[in-house]
């Protein structure tokens, strides 16, 4: 039985050098009540991203699949200071514009895509003869001089996702849906079950936790694309988590809702790179989870679920990172880099 809920409560109940901040949590969550009193619910703006597809149709799923089978690892040895806007960073061109960091992702795929090239199709993607490794580092080609993490296992975890898709879901992310019968906990069983690149989990004080940050996103966004209907309905998508990946838990700790022991915060401030299950990594993303559990339960308001509030919080994360902060008195105003792992879960 998965229960990431579990894990990451038994890891924020024993954690040493990450603490959730329930003040910190409290004053949050007034914050976001305050901001949709003002402008209205967040998640509900999927569409509103540009690179996001607008056709809802069964080619948006395999976009979506693409998209969170790639979906990690973006930040960059180059970009020190981490302001996304770095002359040198990888950034993909597109329609005369650069992105970079989770937009790079998505400009590529699109890119590709205007190219006449059907690269999210499943069928096409794990074929070696007619997608080859060359064409798939064509679409990360960088207008800078660095260039994608990870290309190698990016690579590879397309082939398996592909693989598995075509073999057992007659290729397409639509047959896998079909099998779920409108439950998020049934797909992330099917997504542990056959593609073991979705399997996040790390051991910590001897237990085997659930993270399932790319299993989890994708799930919330096919619910957030189809606005929780037809392709996007899951009758308990109320179950699912915080996604944790790298950006969130840095805004966590600006917002004062999660805190760190001086040696944790002395190593990401010296950039040092730690290996995926790293115990102060795994406490990091254990009460990240737990952190918008207790953000949730202080939002009597607003019945927000944890991916309406985890997007906030990432795109919220994405506006200051493209202010610059600089430090002041108040936290909320320092930068603190992110951790600096490099997986495929993330
Ligand atoms: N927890 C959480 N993690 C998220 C997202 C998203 C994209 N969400 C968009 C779609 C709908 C929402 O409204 C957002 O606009 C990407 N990531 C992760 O961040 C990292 C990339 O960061 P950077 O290098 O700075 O771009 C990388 O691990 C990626 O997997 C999210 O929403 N939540």
């Amino acid at each position: 039985m998965i229960c990431v809920l579990e894990d990451s409560k038994f890891i924020a109940g024993n954690a040493v050098h990450v603490r959730v901040n329930e003040d910190g949590c409290k004053r949050v969550a007034a914050s976001i009540v305050a901001e949709i009193d003002a402008h209205g619910k967040r998640y509900e703006t999927w569409d509103s991203h540009e690179l996001h597809p607008q056709t809802k149709d069964t080619s948006t799923l395999d976009w979506i699949f693409f998209i969170d089978l790639l979906n990690f690892s973006f930040w960059s040895k180059t970009d020190v200071e981490d302001t996304g806007s770095h002359p040198e960073r990888f950034a993909i061109e597109y329609h005369g514009k650069r992105y970079t960091g989770y937009w790079s992702l998505c400009a590529a795929v699109n890119r590709m895509l205007e190219r006449g090239i059907p690269i999210t199709d499943p069928k096409f993607y794990a074929d070696v003869e007619r997608c080859p490794n060359g064409l798939i580092a064509e679409m990360f080609s960088s207008a800078t001089s660095e260039s994608v993490p990870m290309l190698k296992e990016r690579i590879q975890v397309l082939r398996e996702g592909g693989r598995v898709l075509v073999e057992k879901y007659d290729g397409s992310y639509a047959n896998l849906l079909k099998q779920c019968s409108h439950s998020a906990q049934r797909l992330l069983t099917l997504l542990l079950r056959d593609f073991p690149n979705f399997n996040d989990t790390s051991v910590y004080r001897d237990r085997n936790c659930y993270i399932l940050k790319r299993a989890q996103i994708l799930v919330a966004e096919t619910w957030a694309c189809f606005g929780g209907k037809d392709w996007g309905r899951f009758d308990d998508i109320d179950t699912v988590t915080m996604f944790a990946d790298y950006r969130v838990p840095q805004i966590l700790w600006q917002l004062e809702c999660l805190d760190y022991s001086e040696e944790f915060e002395g190593r990401l401030r010296n950039h040092e790179q730690i290996a995926h299950g790293d115990v102060m990594e795994v406490e990091m993303r254990g009460c990240s989870i737990w952190a918008v559990e207790c953000i949730r339960k202080w939002m009597p308001k607003y019945a927000l679920n944890a991916i309406e509030i985890d997007f906030y919080l990432w795109d919220l994360a994405k506006e200051w990172q493209s202010i610059a902060f600089r430090p002041d008195n108040s936290r909320a105003h320092q930068q603190i880099p992110c951790i600096e792992v490099r997986s495929i879960y993330y």
